[in-house]
């Protein structure tokens, strides 16, 4: 076991997010079976009661890799010395909610954690937001963070990734693990594109191996767009254990790397140019993308077809679209 802990902040960590990711961060699962931690649990007073629940239980579960829990409504002291930032606190859409709504309620809260976070969290701290509007919310707190650097903010897009993976082992029975090298491009929101053009099911392309591209067009893309909004109308909650195995999913590949000859999906700024395929510089944008020794980089020289281009751009532009509306909801504050 390493000597020294890792400090992982949960911000949120009284929801049903954070109850289901802590007791998945202490068993390893995101960083490693021999690597220890330290929670920072962060929620606001009305939810402080659940808090110290939370804090309990985790004490009670006597993890071995659990070396001490931070648990506090206070988010400057929640932010000291923090490696992993996971920004799960927020507003949560409900039922019939498009997450724009939440947005006015989230933009707020994310310029403040980005100056807590600014401030207290050690250099080199690695940021994933969780919280909807996800893209929109961690490019807000990369904008009011000007020290963390561009590049260790990040959001989730690795659920729909997985969500992708899931449903071409459905459809073609093969065990997930022998899904690979689909991509999310864009928003965390209904325009997203789930590609599955240059992935692999046991080794053949899946277009071949499925063989009917209607249905990978169609059903499938609206199916992986969709499946956050079915899981809401399903459960009356949004998905929280999916959303807390996929948040333990993008850190670890960002810690300890991608697999080699596999990619994974994460919304990242982007750096515009060729290398971003034409994405406008600085939009936080879900990109196909490679990790080794802790950074990520976008795959290159994907060939990109007209279909694609289209669908690539349109949800580009609802990203712009966020990105102007928070940036007026934040001059009005
Ligand atoms: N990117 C993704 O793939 C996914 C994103 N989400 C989003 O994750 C977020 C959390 O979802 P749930 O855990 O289900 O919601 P929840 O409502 O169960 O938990 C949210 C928690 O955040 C806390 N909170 C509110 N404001 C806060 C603040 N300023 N600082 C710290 N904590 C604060 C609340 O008190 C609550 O305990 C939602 O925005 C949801 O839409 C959910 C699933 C997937
Ligand atoms: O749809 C929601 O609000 C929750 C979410 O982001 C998801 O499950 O993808």
């Amino acid at each position: 076991m390493s000597p020294t802990p890792v400090h992982v902040l949960i911000t949120g960590a009284a929801g049903q997010i954070g109850y289901a990711l802590a007791p998945q961060v202490c068993r390893g699962a995101m960083l490693g079976a021999d690597v220890p931690i330290v929670l920072h649990l962060l929620d606001i007073p009305p939810a402080e009661a659940s808090l110290k629940g939370v804090a309990m239980e985790l004490t009670d579960a006597a993890y071995p890799l659990l070396k001490g829990i931070v648990a506090t409504v206070d988010v400057d002291e929640a932010c000291k010395g923090v490696d992993i930032a996971v920004m799960v606190g927020g507003f949560p859409r409900g039922p019939g909610m498009e997450r724009k709504e939440v947005m006015s309620k989230n933009v707020a809260i994310y310029k403040g954690q980005a100056s807590a976070l600014e401030t207290h969290a050690n250099a080199g701290c690695k940021v994933v937001v969780v919280a909807n509007p996800a893209n929109t919310n961690a490019l807000i707190l990369s904008n009011y963070a000007p020290k963390i650097p561009k590049e260790n903010v990040t959001c989730l897009t690795r659920l729909d990734h997985n969500r992708a993976l899931g449903q071409v082992s459905e459809k073609t029975g093969a065990p997930v693990s022998e899904v690979k090298n689909v991509i999310i491009w864009g928003n965390h929101s209904s325009t997203q594109y789930p590609d599955v053009n240059h992935g692999e099911v046991s080794g053949m392309p899946i277009r071949s191996a499925i063989g009917d591209d209607a249905y990978l067009d169609g059903e499938f893309v609206k199916t992986v767009q969709q499946r956050g909004a079915a899981i809401i109308a399903a459960r009356k909650l949004s998905s929280a254990l999916s959303a807390a195995s996929s948040v333990c999913d993008h850190v670890r590949d960002w810690v300890n790397g991608t697999a080699p000859g596999t990619w994974t999906s994460m919304g990242v700024v982007s750096p515009g140019g060729d290398d971003a395929y034409g994405i406008e510089e600085g939009l936080m944008y879900s990109f196909p993308v490679t990790c080794a020794n802790g950074r990520w980089s976008i795959v290159p020289g994907l060939k990109i077809d007209d279909r694609s281009r289209g669908l690539m751009d349109a949800t580009a532009a609802e990203l712009k679209e966020e990105k102007a509306m928070a940036e007026e909801l934040i001059a009005a504050m």
